[in-house]
């Protein structure tokens, strides 16, 4: 498949563009469809993005919003994933979106997956956008290399949209999309910052081993754009 790369000589820039693209993109998918299908990732890439989405003027009422992945500790946790969207994204003029948890109350992410493949069936797909972040390591999600779900969480034919993940080499238990479940969507972004990142997806767009960097299965199936900025 395709890796449309997208290189920008600041974040403020990427940002920009990357943000146009995606409020196009979902006011498309509202004007078809009725509603729209937001995907977005965690860590602190997507942060002024999501400051940025904020401020647009859409329907948000009309955007359901998830996870890509999430780390299983409380919504009010430092490290959770929902805490960094409920205070970036949903705020301003999209605090109306509909928000959808990848956290249950279960105690073990393992226990909580079959709720989060309810919230995620419950959404309209594919999803319209869907923006993947990348780790230094090469994981995108938590699809984690070394980390022992790893293979299931790349298996296209397991019918599965939810795996919890224990990840070799980062805290936290995880719940993470599976690959067929990330790749059910019309557009994804790749947004990277930094020059490390840059070596790192360099690194992984010239081989194919999907265990080493899993990053990789996503850019061998689907039609990605790569954003990357200093
Ligand atoms: O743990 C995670 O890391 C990746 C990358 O995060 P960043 O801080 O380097 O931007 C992120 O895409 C993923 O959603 C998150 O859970």
């Amino acid at each position: 498949m395709t890796v449309h790369q997208h290189i920008f000589d600041t974040a403020a820039s990427l940002n920009a563009d990357i943000c146009k693209r995606i409020v196009d993109i979902l006011q498309d998918g509202i004007e078809q469809h009725g509603r729209a299908s937001l995907v977005v990732s965690g860590g602190r890439t997507p942060v002024p993005l999501f400051a940025a989405l904020s401020e647009q003027p859409l329907a948000w009422d009309k955007v359901d919003v998830t996870l890509a992945d999430e780390r299983w500790v409380d919504n009010n946790h430092e490290a959770s994933n929902e805490k960094l969207v409920r205070e970036h994204l949903l705020v301003g003029r999209a605090a109306n979106a509909n928000f959808v948890p990848l956290k249950t109350s279960a105690e073990d992410a393992s226990d909580g997956v079959s709720e989060c493949e309810q919230r995620i069936a419950a959404m309209q797909q594919p999803f319209d956008v869907l923006i993947l972040g990348m780790g230094e390591d090469g994981h995108t999600a938590s699809l984690f290399p070394c980390s022992a779900q790893l293979a299931d969480g790349l298996d296209c034919d397991s019918g599965r949209t939810c795996i919890a993940v224990t990840p070799g080499n980062a805290p936290h238990q995880r719940m993470s999309l599976t690959l067929p479940a990330l790749l059910n969507s019309k557009h994804i972004f790749l947004h990277l910052t930094g020059d490390k990142k840059r070596q790192v997806v360099e690194q992984a767009m010239a081989s194919d081993d999907v265990n080493e960097m899993p990053i990789r299965a996503v850019l061998q199936h689907a039609d990605v754009d790569l954003m990357w900025a200093p």
